[in-house]
């Protein structure tokens, strides 16, 4: 390690399941041994003093519901600032503290070969690639969580409601060219990361990793051992952290890397979220000050943040950091809006739900309809939960979400971009890529008791057959059949 960087052993986060509710699960901070205590401090009070950021980096420990009754752990790297949010930091564990600067690149580390892991959810890329790609969605036990008694369910009910939701979808997709750009703009990111990187003296292979599409993160995994990388840095490309998202890509990473003894000792270093990092917020906040100027009046436009929803429980019951984040993320990029005069009013909403249960609330479409009953006349909608355009933004929020506001009585409608391939954007992440290398190590092996494929194929064929009878009694209630086909 360089000078000037101090290790120090904070806190930590585990996702941990409660033996009687195996659904319930949560997040726990837990104190470590915290010698260097004292000159933390001063290094916080040096940085306040100095006005200049202080970076840390962490590596942090997280377990997915995964369904196994050990709660499963790995070792996570996650450059947090910081930042508290109502005195609660999640995910802090053993951390670098960093001088402000991303830190030159080590001899050390221009002789590894070093990758560079995006993962993405994916989408498709035709209409017919629709319904496999729902399935795929559905099918992940992070989506639609079940409990362990009715896991032989997920894929009879997956089918099912990958078939009712597909007629919905298809006409989503179809209105934005007939397929998902989300591939498209995940190749141009990694290229311009390749290049950010290179530019910073740091040569890394960028590979793709999707988890519902094409290519899917087996792919990846299986070029990153192919070019016999020896260290590698995980980054999932949303900025905020949910169990649904990054949390489901890391499972899945961790049950590959687990069988692999190549990857079992490879070190990789993961990243968790990065929401609050200075150069993501002052590049949304860029976007933000320009469309803003391109109103009539820019002082009385109204900004809309609108996050894509997760089920309410996810936060409430399982521990998702999700909200707290998206919330924190906000109050950034305010902040900085404020600090360039610009401190317009400003709301959240939760967009995107599907299915019957409860989702994070106020939801996009009902506040959009009470902000027009209320008088507000222009509206610049912000899309926070995603880093590319997708059919989110390209047709829920352009096409649904502005007939909606115009309909409400809202006269000027404006959406800010999403970051794509953004310069200091890219320049950002590439930084935290760099600032993430020192701390990889190799990912614990655990023991992944939930396994459909280690199920005895006349015990699988039995259970898909009856979860496919009652998954179909269950979706014969008008409700949920509806809300599936429907709500968005
Ligand atoms: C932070 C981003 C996202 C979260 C959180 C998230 C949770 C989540 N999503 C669904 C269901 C669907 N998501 C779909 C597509 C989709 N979702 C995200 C992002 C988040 N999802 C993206 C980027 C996309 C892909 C868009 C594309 O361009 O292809 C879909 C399919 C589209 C549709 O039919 O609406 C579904 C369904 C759930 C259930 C969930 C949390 C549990
Ligand atoms: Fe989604």
């Amino acid at each position: 390690m360089g000078s000037g960087v101090l290790q120090l052993k904070l806190s930590s986060f585990c996702h941990r399941r409660t033996n009687n509710s195996p659904e319930l699960s949560c997040h726990r901070i837990r104190a470590f041994t915290f010698n260097a205590k004292s000159t933390f401090h001063c290094l916080l009070e040096d940085s306040q003093r100095s006005k200049k950021p202080l970076e840390m980096a962490a590596i942090s420990h997280l377990a997915s519901a995964d369904g196994s009754d050990n709660f499963t752990k790995t070792s996570l790297h996650k450059p947090v600032k910081m930042r508290h949010l109502n005195g609660q930091t999640f995910f802090s564990t053993e951390a670098y503290v960093l001088d402000g600067e991303v830190m030159g690149v080590s001899s050390d580390i221009a002789q590894e070969r070093v990758g560079v892991l995006l993962l993405n959810l994916g989408g498709p890329e035709t209409l017919h690639d629709v319904q496999p790609f729902l399935f795929n969605l559905f099918a992940d036990p992070d989506i639609i969580r079940l409990p362990r008694l009715f896991r032989f369910l997920q894929q009879p009910l997956a089918q099912l409601i990958s078939i009712l939701r597909a007629p919905k979808s298809k006409e989503g997709y179809a209105a934005i060219g007939g397929g998902s750009p989300l591939r498209r703009i995940t190749d141009e990111q990694a290229r311009a990361l390749r290049v950010a990187l290179e530019e910073k003296n740091l040569h890394a292979n960028v590979y793709v990793g999707m988890r519902y599409w094409h290519p899917f993160t087996e792919e990846a995994i299986h070029q990153i051992k192919k070019d016999n990388i020896t260290k590698l840095v995980v980054l999932p490309l949303y900025p905020q952290f949910s169990i649904s998202t990054s949390g489901s890509s890391i499972r899945v990473l961790q049950s590959i890397f687990r069988e692999d003894a190549y990857f079992a000792r490879l070190p990789v270093s993961i990243i968790e979220s990065w929401y609050q990092r200075e150069g993501y917020i002052k590049s949304m906040a860029d976007l933000i000050e320009k469309e803003i100027l391109s109103f009539s009046e820019p002082e009385e436009v109204m900004i809309f943040f609108s996050a894509h929803g997760v089920p309410l429980s996810y936060v409430e019951d399982a521990g998702d950091p999700y909200r707290d984040q998206m919330e924190e993320c906000i109050t950034l990029i305010m902040d900085e809006l404020k600090s360039r005069g610009i401190p317009n009013n400003h709301t959240l909403a939760y967009q995107s739900r599907v299915g019957p249960v409860q989702w994070l609330k106020p939801y996009t479409d009902e506040v959009i309809v009470e902000l027009g009953q209320k008088g507000v006349e222009s509206l610049l909608a912000v899309p926070i939960s995603f880093v590319s355009e997708h059919i989110e933004t390209l047709e829920e929020i352009d096409m649904e979400y502005k007939h909606l506001a115009l309909q409400s009585g809202i006269k000027n409608w404006g959406r800010v971009p999403a970051l794509g391939c953004t310069s200091s954007f890219i320049s950002d992440l590439a930084d935290a890529v760099i600032e993430a290398l020192p701390s990889a190590s190799a990912m614990s092996s655990t023991k992944d008791t939930y396994r459909d494929a280690d199920m005895d194929p006349v015990q699988y064929a039995i259970k898909m057959f009856l979860g496919s009878i009652i998954a179909f009694i269950l979706l014969l209630s008008p409700k949920l059949f509806s809300s599936f086909r429907n709500s968005v």
